[in-house]
């Protein structure tokens, strides 16, 4: 196994910056919605899209199965044009505009529901069958160091990355969760399946705890990026509860600039009552942040809608990792 990043062959992969730096202000109202190419290309975790005009936008619905009294049952349409597409290396996309299939490998091209993840031949063995916590460190050096693949979770404090972690591998409490910023504090490795690790992180931004600590913790994980070779991508837990902050464009600007693999996780996808959240719909938030972050990006980073309450997004992200990673695996 040659333990190289998985983007390196690929510039879909290697989400290069554009030489700007983050503006000091950014004010999403500036950027109305109709800026958007009005081109859609959605699928269900059926097998293959249904044949459509490319020029038609296909509606989508995301249907919530929660009874939290923040969810309605309304259902979010989002657009993506096709140049905003995450196409893994060696997919051909042409079938997403027909039903046809690729008659020598019998294999179709589909895009994750609630994102813009193309799913590639790579994505095989994503179910989660078995997660245990192997340990915590607080140096990247202390990591397990078995050379299995692994992926980050990393956020602002609150976000929901344990909450993830627990939704991702179907159990309650693997990972410790508080309403109470600041409750994860190392680099917790969990281990999937015998073969891969789950990785939770301490948070960014504001937490109950004193500003030096929290600075220990933004080195040993941002340490813990740079030099960690068994990392196949981070996941950047964006809240798509809430307007975008400026702490989380920033954070995507540095993996960026570091040429770190990142995927945009948004969530709190439940959470649709306009009036709590600053007037926007999550699926509106989630438009804003790709908007914003096209200016840093020269290609579109992978981005998937999630909700540890309903558990959307749960099937579609372990499809995505276990693309990553099994790519990665033969690479
Ligand atoms: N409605 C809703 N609440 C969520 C979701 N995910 C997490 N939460 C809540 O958000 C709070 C924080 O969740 P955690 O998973 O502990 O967040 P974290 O990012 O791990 O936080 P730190 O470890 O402190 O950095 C908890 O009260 C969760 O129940 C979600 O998808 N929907
Ligand atoms: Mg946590």
């Amino acid at each position: 196994m040659i333990l190289s990043y998985l983007p390196k062959l690929q510039t879909h992969f290697l989400l290069p910056l554009k030489p700007k730096t983050l503006k000091t202000h950014f004010n999403p109202s500036l950027l109305p919605l109709t800026h958007f190419r009005i081109f859609s290309l959605f699928s269900s975790l059926s097998p293959t899209l249904p044949t459509q005009n490319p020029k038609s936008p296909i509606s989508i619905s995301q249907q919530s199965d929660s009874d939290d009294d923040d969810v309605d049952v309304e259902e979010p349409h989002i657009e993506v044009s096709i140049d905003k597409l995450f196409v893994p290396p060696e997919t051909d996309i042409s079938s997403l505009t027909s039903s046809s299939t690729n008659t020598k490998t019998g294999w179709s091209a589909r895009i994750l529901k609630g994102s813009n993840i193309v799913l590639s031949k790579y994505a095989s063995n994503a179910q989660v069958i078995n997660a245990e916590f192997v340990k915590s460190s607080v140096a990247t050096e202390a990591c397990p160091n078995d050379g299995l693949p692994e992926f980050a979770l990393v956020g602002r404090s609150n976000v929901g990355k344990s909450s993830l972690l627990n939704s991702l591998v179907r159990r309650k409490k693997l990972a410790l969760t508080s309403k109470k910023p600041g409750k994860t504090q190392c680099i917790n490795h969990f281990r999937i399946n015998d073969s891969w690790y789950l990785v939770d992180l301490p948070g960014y931004g504001f937490a109950a705890a004193p500003g030096e600590v929290k600075k220990e913790w933004d080195k040993f994980t941002k340490d813990y990026f740079l030099q960690r070779s068994t990392l196949v991508s981070v996941f950047l837990l964006i809240d798509a509860s809430i307007p975008a902050k400026k702490i989380d464009l920033e954070y995507a600007s540095w993996l960026g600039q570091n040429k770190i693999p990142m995927t945009l996780v948004f969530t709190k996808c439940d959470k649709r009552k306009k009036k709590k959240n600053g007037g926007k719909r999550p699926e509106e938030n989630v438009q804003y942040f790709q908007e914003l972050i096209r200016e840093f990006f020269e290609a579109a980073p992978p981005w998937i809608m999630t909700s540890s309450v309903t558990n959307q997004g749960r099937d579609e992200i372990l499809l995505h990792m276990a693309q990553l990673r099994n790519y990665w695996l033969k690479h």
